[in-house]
Formats: structure tokens, sequence, C-alpha cells
């Protein structure tokens, strides 16, 4: 089948590679020329395990091919995905922009019957948008064109997306046209073997069951972080009440992990966006409200812990950092924890030696040559002439460290663990001062 996906950041990449992988032909489409050319010269512009063989495969095999050139891509797909970004507005809304910008341009190059497949993370109701969008151009140019529109949210994770789009937990398709609907499950098919994983479902739940998923993840996070701080302040383990609640199936261990905080470019934007949806429907969200505000407080943790530690004197004292992605396997760093905790030690005075596997160049992209941040080749180098370490991202290489060079290296023997990594009692039996999250007295939130 041919598909055109517009959008080539994490989910229109991911897509069009595995839709190539099972034998579409798929034509990628951007506005970012440097990111089109870079692409054509089979340079990929993420870091996501998997991404870079499996795209240079399908380039090779001519199945997947990229292009700056709108009308080529509307003429090229009987499916025309929406990839593109819907980044907060002022408001915390989800910005429709470069989606009706999208629709506006497939009304003005269709000649064909085609099927508009939103997978862009975007309010309930934005279908009906594209569809007056595409029907309103398609008015202007007085041409009967027909077509449909569909949802089909994305869920996959970064660092797995490769995984989560070959083996989905489940398709979703918002369609109200039986015959779309087909359609797409034939598409989906290669990745639904085993067991029918195409759910078909009108179109406003299916724009509802993305924001749903997301937000539910983002409360476990928030409830688990509450009662982090909660635990300090009773002298419990959370890594304790973690394991006890998990092995309750009706819980289950996954999304239960308390820490400094949910970053990445979908938590923190879609709780917001589901909560001024409701609000513009007259409907007070608290629940996602509460579970925004948790958060936004608990990627200030680390920093009140250690400027406490120090007594708040943290001019002229330097903070070894491990980590700066939002999460291990990826090099995003949007809304990581790592910028907040940054920001916060430089305006307090302090320098930052930080590394990361692969967000480096991303960190250098945003802050530039920051005069109190030093990237360092290796996380055992970030932390001479440290007075602190710090972890925000739990990458395996931080998870069983050298304890012995790390009290060598660093002034003071002291972690501040925001992922929670290491064993509290063996590192004090070990002469560390040690402030996990959660893990008993040490309340300073
Ligand atoms: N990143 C993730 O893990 C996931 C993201 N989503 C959702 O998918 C959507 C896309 O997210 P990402 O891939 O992370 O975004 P991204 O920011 O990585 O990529 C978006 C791409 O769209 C391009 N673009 C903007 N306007 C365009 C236009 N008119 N025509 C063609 N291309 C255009 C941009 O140049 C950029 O390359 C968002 O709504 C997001 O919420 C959903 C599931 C997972
Ligand atoms: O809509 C999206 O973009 C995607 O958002 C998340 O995926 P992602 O943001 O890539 O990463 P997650 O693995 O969900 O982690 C998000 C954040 O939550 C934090 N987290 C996760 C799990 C946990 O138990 N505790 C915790 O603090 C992570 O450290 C990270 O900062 C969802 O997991 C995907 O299903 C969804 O498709």
């Amino acid at each position: 089948m041919k598909v055109t996906i517009y959008g080539s950041g994490y989910v229109g990449l991911v897509t069009g590679a595995c839709l190539a992988e099972v034998g579409n032909q798929v034509l990628c489409v951007d506005v970012d020329a440097d990111k089109i050319d870079a692409l054509n010269r089979g340079e990929i512009p993420i870091h996501e395990p998997g991404l870079d063989e499996l795209i240079h495969a399908n380039m090779k095999s001519g199945r997947l091919a990229f292009s700056l050139d709108a009308k080529q891509g509307v003429d090229h797909g009987l499916f025309q995905f929406i990839a593109v970004g819907t980044p907060p507005d002022e408001d915390g809304s989800a910005d429709l922009r470069h989606v009706l910008t999208v629709a506006r341009s497939i009304a003005e190059h269709m000649t064909d019957y085609r099927i508009i497949v939103n997978k862009s993370t975007v309010p309930v109701g934005t279908a009906d948008a594209v569809r007056d969008a595409v029907q309103n151009g398609l008015t202007e140019r007085a041409s009967q064109g027909d077509f449909d529109v569909v949802s089909n949210p994305e869920f996959l994770k970064e660092g797995a997306a490769i995984e989560d789009f070959m083996k989905p937990d489940r398709v979703v398709v918002g369609t109200d046209n039986p015959r779309t609907g087909e359609l797409m499950r034939a598409l989906y098919a290669p990745f639904n073997r085993n067991h029918d994983r195409v759910m078909l479902m009108d179109i406003r739940s299916a724009e509802l069951t993305k924001y749903a998923a997301n937000a539910m993840l983002a409360t476990k996070i928030s409830f688990m972080n509450e009662l982090a701080n909660l635990a300090e302040h009773l002298d419990a383990d959370i890594e304790e009440v973690r394991r006890g609640i998990g092995a309750d199936p009706r819980i289950g261990y996954h999304f239960i992990y308390p820490g400094c905080g949910y970053g990445g470019s979908c938590f923190p934007k879609d709780v917001k966006a589901l909560e001024r949806t409701a609000r513009q429907v007259g409907f007070n969200a608290e629940l996602l409200g509460a579970v925004e505000a948790v958060n936004e407080r608990q990627k200030d943790v680390l920093f009140s812990k250690i400027h406490h530690h120090f007594d708040g004197q943290l001019s002229g004292r330097t903070v070894a950092l491990w980590g700066l992605a939002f999460k291990p396997n990826t090099d995003d760093m949007r809304e990581a924890s790592s910028r907040k905790l940054m920001e916060a030690l430089w305006q307090a005075g302090a320098k930052v030696r930080a590394y990361d596997p692969v967000a480096m160049d991303e960190c250098r992209r945003i802050y530039g040559d920051h005069p109190a941040l030093e990237l360092c080749e290796t996380h055992e180098h970030a932390l001479q002439d440290a007075d602190a370490l710090a972890i925000v991202t739990e990458w395996n290489v931080f998870r069983s460290p050298d304890f012995e060079s790390l009290r060598q290296h660093l002034k003071q023997p002291v972690i501040f663990d925001g992922r929670n990594l290491y064993d509290p009692e063996m590192l004090d039996k070990s002469g560390f001062s040690y402030y996990g999250i959660g893990r008993g007295k040490n309340a300073t939130s």
C-alpha cells in the first residue's frame, strides 16, 4: 500500500520505517529542509534504538523515501498520516497549527480519494476541524474530492519505539466509515498476527483514548511521588511500599517508580492539554490539575535536598550530574528534570559537571557554552572536583558504580539519587550521605 507521512520526528520516522519494513511504499514529508537533506544522506536526526538500521535498509530497498514536497506527498499515498508536533500553546492547550497546515495542504493538492489519518496527539474534536479545513480547501478549488478522516493515536515510548510499533498492545482506530476501518485494519494486518489488536471505535473516543492513557500513566507516577514525599515524613521506605503494592495485580509493577518527576514531550503537555480541554467544556478536572502540580513540585525535590544538605550555601559549589535525557535510551531533553535542576543550581551560584551517554549534543544545542556547565567525557570524569553527585536519569551505566572510586573523586561523599538506584543502607555503611526519593526520614519537601 502507499503511505505518506507528514512530520519526520519521533512518531513520523518510526511509523514510516515500520510501515515500510512490512512492505508498504512510504514517503515521509517534512517542512524542515535540513532534516530532509540529512535523512536523504542517510543521517538519522534522533537517537532511537534500531531506527538507523531500519531506515537505511528500507531506503536501500526503495520502500522508504523523504521529501520536502507536499504535492508529491498528496499524490503518493492513499493513506495520508499526520504526525506533526502538537506543542502546548500559551495556556497549555494543544496547538493545532501544524496539523491544520497539513490538512490545508492536502486539500490544495488532492485529486483522488484520500484517507487522512491523524497520528498526532490532538484534543477531542480535532478530526472535525481537520475535516472542515480539508472541505473548505476543496470548496475553494471547486473540487469534488472525496476523503475520510481517521483518528489513529500513537502509544509508542521513546527508547523502545520500534518494538512498541511492531508489537503494539493495541491499535486504536477511530472512524465513522466501516470501509475505511477495514482499510486501516488491512494496513495494520502485519502487526496483528497473533491476535487482532485493532480496536475500531468512534472518532471522539479514539481521540480521548490517547489522552486518557497518558493521563493515567502520569497519575500513577504523581501518586507515587506524593507518597514518596509522605514516606520521608513518616520514616518509611517508598521502595518497600512500591514492592508491596505492585504485587497486587490490580495495581501492578509498571509505572509506579517514584523519582524526580516525569518529563518528555508528552506527559507534561498532554496532562495540561486534557485539563484545558475539560475547562473549555466547563468541567473542572481536579485530579489532572493535581497530577500536574505534584509533578512540577517533584522536579524541585532534588534541588531542595541539595540546598538543604549544604545549608543553602551553594555558591561556588560544583555538582556532578549523571543523566540529562528525560529517561534512558533517548537523547530527548524536552521537559527533562535535569533542566530544572541545572537551572536551579546555576541560579544558586553552583556549577554543573554533567554526563549523559547520548544526550550531550542535545544539551549543547539547548544551553550552548553555558559558563556554569561542563559536559564531561565519562561519568567518572564528571565527578572530578565535584562537591556532590546528583542522578536524574537511570541509564544502566550508572546502576552499579565503583563506590570506592566515587568516594575518592568527590570532595564530599554525598549522593542525591533522583531515581532510587542505590541501597541506602549499604551507602550509609560505606560512609556516604545518601538522599533518595522517599527513602526514610529526610524530608525537605
Ligand atoms: N514523541 C513521542 O514519543 C510520541 C509523540 N506523540 C505525538 O505525536 C506527535 C508528533 O510528535 P513527535 O514525533 O515527538 O514530534 P517532533 O517534534 O519530533 O516532530 C514533528 C515533525 O513535524 C514536522 N512538521 C511541522 N509542520 C509540518 C508540516 N506542515 N508538514 C510536514 N512536517 C511538519 C517538524 O518539522 C518535525 O520534524 C505529537 O502530537 C506527539 O504528542 C505520540 C506518541 C509518542
Ligand atoms: O504520548 C507519548 O508521547 C508517549 O508518552 C509516554 O512515553 P515517553 O514519554 O516516551 O516515556 P515514558 O517511558 O512513559 O516515561 C515518561 C516519563 O515518566 C517517568 N517515569 C516513568 C515511569 C515511572 O514509573 N516513573 C517515572 O518517573 C520517566 O522517567 C519519564 O521522565 C508513554 O509511555 C507512551 O505510551 C506515549 O505514547
